[in-house]
């Protein structure tokens, strides 16, 4: 398994070798010393998975606030999404930077999202299907979220009208945000 540095610091691509043959493929998606051997969180304790059925959806930018923060293991396993991930720790000297990345069921690339980073995505073909590991559980009282469209972020989508959720269509600015200390 190849780990590949992206633009922002602390996320990574992580590259995952495929055994093909005339059968298909075999692939080793998960090792927990993938992580523990670099440091990084590799306890999971919850698995996500969600289809979205038209093209252009977008959901994000979502992240959680401690004691419930989330590090986030991000790949697709139908269809295709450019994936994105913001610094949101007002500590960081990259504050507001995001970095994006296309993740497919062809490529098989995952994303490693530290906690401290906000997530989304946006599907690029119809009936894609993301699945992540994260290493706290889902915690409405600590899920917080930023416009996906905020000038200040400057995030360049591959959709102008992304489909959303009424959630998603209300996020705050950066600048009105709950961010990371
Ligand atoms: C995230 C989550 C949601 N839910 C429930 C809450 C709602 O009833 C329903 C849909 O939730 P939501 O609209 O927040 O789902 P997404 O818009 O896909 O949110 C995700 O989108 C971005 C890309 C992320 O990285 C986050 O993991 C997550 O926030 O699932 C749960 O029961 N458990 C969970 O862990």
């Amino acid at each position: 398994m190849n780990v590949c540095p992206t633009g922002l610091p602390g996320v990574y691509v992580l590259e995952p070798r495929a055994a093909e043959d005339t059968r298909g493929f075999f692939m080793e998606s998960f090792r927990e010393q993938w992580f523990s051997d670099r440091g990084w969180p590799s306890r999971f304790v919850q698995d996500n998975h969600s289809l979205s059925v038209r093209p252009g959806t977008l959901r994000g930018l979502h992240y959680q606030l401690p004691p419930m923060a989330q590090a986030k293991l991000v790949r697709v396993i139908s269809g295709a999404v450019y994936d994105v991930a913001v610094d949101m720790r007002r500590s960081s000297p990259f504050f507001g930077r995001w970095v994006g990345v296309e993740l497919s069921a062809e490529n098989k690339l995952q994303l490693w999202i530290p906690e401290g980073f906000a997530h989304g995505f946006c599907t690029l073909v119809p009936n894609t299907e993301v699945i992540y590991k994260v290493n706290a559980y889902y915690s409405p009282e600590c899920d917080r979220g930023v416009a996906w469209n905020d000038p200040d972020l400057g995030i360049a989508w591959p959709v102008e009208a992304p489909v959303l959720s009424a959630k998603d269509a209300a996020l705050p600015r950066l600048r009105e945000a709950e961010t990371f200390a």
